[in-house]
């Protein structure tokens, strides 16, 4: 029997219409949510990220700003906008789309933006406040993940856990959220030894890579529920000039032993821009010292 398809696009639109109801909360009090979204350069792959991310906020009651920036800019002129936006009293929520240029730093620019309006979970305070058990901003993916995570599978206390990745964005925060939940957590990377002997372990088993189906059926471990955040993109087999987007799971493989798997896409992606909106409700309670609404948070 295959396993259970995991449906995030749901699940996420679940997110947004309890976000949608908080904004109209929030109004009522006096305070309009507001997410900015700084692009740097004209990445193809970014544009449809930000016009998804677009069209979500606007949906859910939320302010929309975007700011486009050329790819030659400047770092000053970059911080300059960082730092407009900080202090706009409308700007509950900052995010840059990275990759940014490489004559850009993305630890400097993340550094720019006001911790309470970090909706990406990036900077130093707010992954150290998740490290060390505060109340953190957390990176919208793997916020995502876990509220995947917890509606199948409840209690995840004990549960052996594998996160193949371990970028800032998405690996490290993932490990900390499974940590803070008590699975057994291992954090698997490109230097890892027998990384499918690693997977085999795992009960819940997080693919963030960028490799198409690098996962295959017989890493997953009879049972195990898998997520799998990887999204490349790559030319349609049956349909000529367009293209698809795979993840890093062996997705027919995976899904004959699995219990249950994320689809891409319509798995975590569109949780992780419902997360982005969550995040955004969150820092405006935060930063106006109102009560925070439940079920958006980690
Ligand atoms: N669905 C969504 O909403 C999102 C999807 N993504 C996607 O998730 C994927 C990962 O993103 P991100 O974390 O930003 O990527 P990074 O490129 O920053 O990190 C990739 C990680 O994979 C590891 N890795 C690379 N090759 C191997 C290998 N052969 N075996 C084991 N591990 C390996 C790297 O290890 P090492 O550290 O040793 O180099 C690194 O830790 C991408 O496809 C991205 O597009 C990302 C964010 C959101
Ligand atoms: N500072 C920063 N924060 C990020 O969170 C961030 C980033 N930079 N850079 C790029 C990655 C990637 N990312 C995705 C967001 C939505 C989908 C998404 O909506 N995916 C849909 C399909 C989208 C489509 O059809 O193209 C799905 O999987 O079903 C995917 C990937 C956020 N990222």
């Amino acid at each position: 029997m295959g396993a259970e398809i995991i449906d995030g696009k749901a699940f996420a639109a679940g997110i947004r219409d309890r976000v949608a109801e908080e904004v109209a909360r929030l109004k009522a009090a006096g305070v309009a949510p507001g997410l900015a979204v700084i692009l740097v350069g004209d990445d193809p792959a970014s544009e449809v990220y930000v016009g998804h991310k677009r069209k979500a906020t606007v949906a859910a009651g939320m302010a929309s700003f975007e700011h486009r920036l050329p790819a030659d800019v400047s770092e000053a002129d970059l911080f300059a906008l960082i730092d407009r936006l900080n202090a706009d009293p409308e700007v509950h929520g900052i995010l840059c789309q990275f990759p940014v240029p490489a004559h850009l730093d993305e630890r400097r620019t993340v550094a720019r933006i006001d911790p309470a309006k970090d909706v990406d979970g990036l900077s130093v305070a707010n992954a150290g406040l998740l490290a060390t058990g505060g109340d953190a901003l957390v990176s919208c993916t793997p916020l995502g993940c876990l509220m995947l995570l917890r509606d199948r599978l409840g209690n995840l206390a004990g549960m052996e856990a594998v996160v193949v990745g371990r970028s800032n964005l998405f690996g490290k925060p993932m490990a900390q959220l499974l940590l803070r939940e008590n699975c057994t957590v291992t954090i698997a990377h490109s230097r890892t030894k027998d990384l499918p002997d690693v997977c085999r372990r795992a009960d819940i088993l997080v693919a963030a890579v960028g490799r198409a189906r690098m996962v295959r059926g017989d890493w997953v471990k009879p049972g195990a529920t898998v997520i799998d955040v990887g999204i490349t993109r790559e030319a349609h087999p049956d349909k000529p000039g367009k293209t698809r987007l795979v993840g890093d799971v062996a997705f027919d493989e995976a899904e004959e032993v699995a219990a249950a798997i994320t689809p891409v896409p319509g798995g975590v992606g569109p949780m992780t821009i419902a997360c982005l909106l969550a995040n955004t409700v969150t820092a405006a309670c935060r930063i106006h010292d109102l009560p925070e609404p439940d079920g958006l948070t980690a």
